[in-house]
Formats: structure tokens, sequence, C-alpha cells
């Protein structure tokens, strides 16, 4: 009996010291609710209750695909600047552009919720403001008017493919049907691979996925979503553990394919004009330190997968989205044919120089990315510990604040007719009715120091590719399920997960 009696009071201290343990708990979020509501210097922020007390809202729809859909769900209720989670804070308009990424000194990228690269060291994307400046310096030559000029003689090949491998799967289709989206990612990966190992993926060649790229999109995609937990230590780290043994699985082979190939292309010594061109007789074996000017093989190897990755999947999503949104209407198909085929006297005339003239292919280059921007996540920074004006607004020490495109270039407080593909507000000349529009809050490859690298190499490539496609073939929009509303509801982890877009492709006659 003693014996029992004894069980029941430790069990109902157990209980005790339990729940006194749960109250206190809940107490303490109560406390944090309160304060981030009411206390907090974001407090003045309007945003949905539940983001400002707790990051689930935004995570949440992170690991779901939709925090473009989420954010700007935010900014259409909200207003121009919204709190979207405890501490950080997302704004469309165009001031943000100057106060946040132009500003001197510079504004610094948040690095919490990013993918970490494979092999540890920092690339252009991640790098801290202590290396960013000495490889973008080194990298940047590689993107001048005359290194483009001299990488057009090895991507000119691709075009070729292209068109061939368009024509052939054409043909061989019921229909004439093809995955216009599919053979975009093949030239834009394949060109990507070219450059930056002296050999492409050869996915044009074989009409078939590389494992490798596959896997390097899937990591950078467990990454982004892994890193998002961040703020929720257990469930980061349970994660982490159970994905720990597949990322680790992934990520060795991911390394050592890089590294390989880096290692292969530096054989072929610097004469290639190719982005390694730059880099070779920059590479240095020891650590690379703040003052020195090399990169390490390290280095040269996190910056081709950076450059692999945003330089192929992105203009691969933009051309898409140009072809969907081009097809849909007649009269802009039919511009977009009569300035293509109107300008040039033969195929071999079409390249990078040539198409800069197309006004029109520029146009609706454009206004595809407005509309449907490749990347629609907002470009992420941290406030200094002193805090930092934006738009007029005083926002604090390490605030987290980004633009968040999709939402400044989808909204009617900047654009007429924010919803309506209209290339012609672009063109040098447009209808006043355009004069509202507030073209400086469209800036798709961002602005500043951390700018995209390859903002004229993806546009003379994208711009031929076009070209080429309508000079070879008239496209029609199949009316396959899949391409009603293509662009809508579409999931993205940084930038948007592949999605078929099936297009009827009859060769011209007249082409040669
Ligand atoms: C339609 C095509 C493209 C779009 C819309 C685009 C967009 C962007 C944006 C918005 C950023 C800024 C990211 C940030 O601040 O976090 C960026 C950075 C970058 N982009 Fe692009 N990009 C495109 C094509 C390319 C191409 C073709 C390449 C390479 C060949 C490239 C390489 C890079 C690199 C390396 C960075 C990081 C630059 C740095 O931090 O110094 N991008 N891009």
């Amino acid at each position: 009996m003693e014996a029992f009696n004894g069980l029941l009071s430790t069990s109902s201290s157990t209980i005790a010291i339990t729940s006194s343990i749960c109250v206190l708990y809940l107490l303490y979020h109560a406390v944090i609710a309160v304060y981030r509501l009411q206390f907090h210097p974001l407090s003045k922020f309007p945003g949905p209750r539940f983001a400002a007390v707790s990051r689930i809202p935004l995570t949440w729809a992170v690991f779901r695909g939709k925090s473009y859909d989420y954010t700007d769900r935010v900014h259409e209720r909200y207003g121009p600047i919204v709190r979207v989670a405890p501490t950080e804070l997302t704004i469309r308009t165009s001031a943000a552009w100057k106060d946040i990424y132009t500003h001197r000194p510079q504004i610094q990228k948040e690095s919490a919720n990013q993918t970490q690269p494979v092999n540890r060291a920092q690339s252009l994307l991640t790098a801290d403001e202590q290396d960013h400046p000495r490889q973008r310096r080194i990298l940047s030559h590689a993107f001048s008017d005359k290194a483009i000029r001299e990488q057009e003689r090895l991507i000119q090949p691709y075009f070729d493919l292209l068109v061939s491998r368009v024509r052939r799967d054409a043909e061989r289709r019921p229909g004439n049907k093809v995955n216009m989206s599919k053979w975009f990612n093949y030239i834009t990966l394949d060109v990507m691979g070219d450059l930056s190992f002296g050999e492409s993926f050869h996915l044009l060649e074989n009409d078939e996925d590389n494992q490798w790229v596959t896997d390097l999109f899937l990591h950078t995609r467990y990454g982004h979503v892994t890193a998002n937990l961040s703020s929720f230590p257990l469930l980061h780290w349970i994660v982490k553990s159970i994905f720990l043994k597949l990322g680790a699985a992934k990520r060795g082979p991911i390394a050592r394919f890089v590294a390989d190939r880096i290692a292969r292309r530096a054989a072929l010594g610097a004469e290639r004009p190719d982005f390694m061109h730059y880099q070779i007789n920059r590479i240095s074996e020891k650590d690379a330190t703040r003052d020195d000017e090399g990169l390490t093989r390290a280095e040269v190897a996190t910056n081709a997968i950076a450059l692999i990755m945003a330089g192929s999947k992105l203009p691969g999503i933009v051309l898409t989205a140009s072809v969907y949104y081009t097809l849909q209407r007649p009269e802009i198909y039919q511009k977009l044919c009569d300035e293509v085929r109107t300008n040039f006297h033969s195929e071999q005339d079409i390249n990078f120089a040539s198409t800069t003239d197309l006004k029109y292919v520029l146009a609706i280059l454009n206004e595809a990315m407005r509309l449907h921007h490749p990347t629609p996540a907002h470009l992420a920074r941290i406030t200094p510990p002193s805090g930092h004006t934006v738009d007029g607004h005083w926002i604090p020490g390490n605030t987290t604040i980004g633009m968040q495109m999709n939402a400044a270039n989808r909204c009617s407080d900047n654009f007429v007719e924010p919803l309506a593909f209209l290339p012609e507000r672009w063109l040098p000349d447009c209808d006043s009715r355009f004069s509202k529009d507030n073209k400086e809050v469209f800036q798709p490859f961002s602005a500043g120091p951390r700018n995209c690298i390859g903002q004229r190499l993806g546009y003379a490539e994208m711009r031929v590719v076009i070209a080429r496609m309508i000079w070879n073939f008239d496209l029609e929009l199949g009316a396959d399920k899949g391409n009603i509303n293509y662009t809508e509801n579409r999931r993205a982890w940084i930038m948007y997960e592949d999605k078929a877009l099936m297009v009827k492709v009859t060769p011209r006659a007249m082409a040669a």
C-alpha cells in the first residue's frame, strides 16, 4: 500500500511538473506573440496577424512552392510594404531598388534561407561582402561585350541543333506537337554546360535528361526548403536528419562531377573563349583571402554550378512563357512573325548583333518576364544593425527585407492593365495609354553590384532562339490540358518547376 501511495505521489508530481512546463512554454509564446504584435519595431507595418507572430505561414508557403503566391496575396490585401514574417518585410515600390540594392555601402544578402553550395565554397550567389567583389571582378570579364561576341561562335551550333531537333520531334509526334519547354531547357542547359565545362550535357543530341542536372536542381530545391526551416530548430533538426543521408548521397556525386569536369576543362588550357578562359590563370591552390586576386579551385567549381543553375532554367522559363503568351493572341503572334521574317534575308543572318534591332521580340521577352518572372521569390537583404530607410520607411536593424518582383510587376499601382499581356508597353514609341506605367519598377535582372551577371548573354540567347523558331516554324498552341492557364498556379522553389507546354510545330516551306 505504501509503495502504491509512493507511486501515486511520484506520478502526480510528474504530472504537476509537466503541466507547469507546458504552462510556462505557452506563457512564453503568448508573451512573445503579444510583443511581436504590439511592441516589436515592425508592428507598425501591415500584414496578417499570424505572420507577425510566427514564421509558420511563410515557411509553409515555401514548403508548398507557393511563397510568391502567399506574399503577392499579402501585398494585394495590405499594400506596398508588408510584414510577411515576424522579422521580415517585402516591398513592391520602385524606390526599393535604389534604397536596398544600389545603395552604398551595400545592404547585405540574407543568407540564412539560401541553399548551401555542395562543396561548401561560396559562389557569386551566396558569397558575403568580403568574397563577392573579388569573385565578381574576375567573372565579369566572362560577360563583357567582347567575351559574349567570342562565345557566340561556341553557342551557334546549339541554335542549329535546336532547330533540327524540334523539326525532327514535330515530324515524329502525333499532331506535330512538341514540348517546347523541354527543348528550351535543353538548349539553355547545353549552352551553359559548354561555356562552364567546355562540353555540353548532350541533351539536344540525345533527347534525354541528364541525371547530374536533375540531381542538382533537386538538391537545390531541398536545400532551399530545409534552410527555410531554420527558424524552427527542432523541425529543422528532424528534417535535416531525415534528409541528411539523402542529401549527402546526392551532394558527393554532384561535387565530384563538377570537380572532374573543371579539371578536364582546365587541362585544355586558356585558349577556348568560354567562362573558364577568364578564370584559368587566376586559380590559386591556396585559400583565397580578402586581398587575394585569385579564385580557389573550389570557388571555380561552385561558380560553375551557380552559372549553370541561373543561366539555364531562367531563360528557359522566359522563352516558354513568351511562346505561351504570344500564341494566345493571334495579332501579337502575327506582329512577331512580321518582324522576324522581314528583317533577315536568310537564317544565317540571325545572330546576337542582328537581333538587337528586333524591338518587338525584346518587348515580348520583357512582357513575359513582367507577368511571369522565372524566379518569383523576393530578393532578400538584411538591414545593417543601425537600421536603414527604405522608400521613406525606417526599418530597424537586422530586418530581412526584399523586393517582391512578382507583386511589383503585376500590380495596378505600377502597370496599366497589369494582368494583360501587352508587349506594346515596352516599345520605344508606345501608346499614351501606357504613360502611367511605372517602368522603373521593372528590373527583372535586379540592380546594383549583385544584379544578374548574365543579363546581356541571357537576352542575346533568348532573342536568337525566338527569332530562329519563328523563322523556321509556324507555331500554334495545342489544346492540351496542361496548356490551359499554363502560367497560373505553378509551384516555385527559387524558380518555377518544369511544366510541359505542347506546341504544334509546322516547318515553313520558305525557311532556308
Ligand atoms: C531570363 C534570364 C535571367 C533572369 C531573369 C535572371 C535574373 C537574375 C536575378 C533577379 C538575379 C539577382 C539575384 C539576387 O539578388 O538574389 C540574378 C543573379 C545572377 N544571375 Fe541571372 N538571370 C537570368 C539569366 C542569367 C544567365 C544567362 C546567367 C549566366 C550565364 C545568370 C547568372 C547569374 C548570376 C551568377 C547571378 C549572381 C550575381 C551576383 O550575385 O554577383 N543569370 N539573375
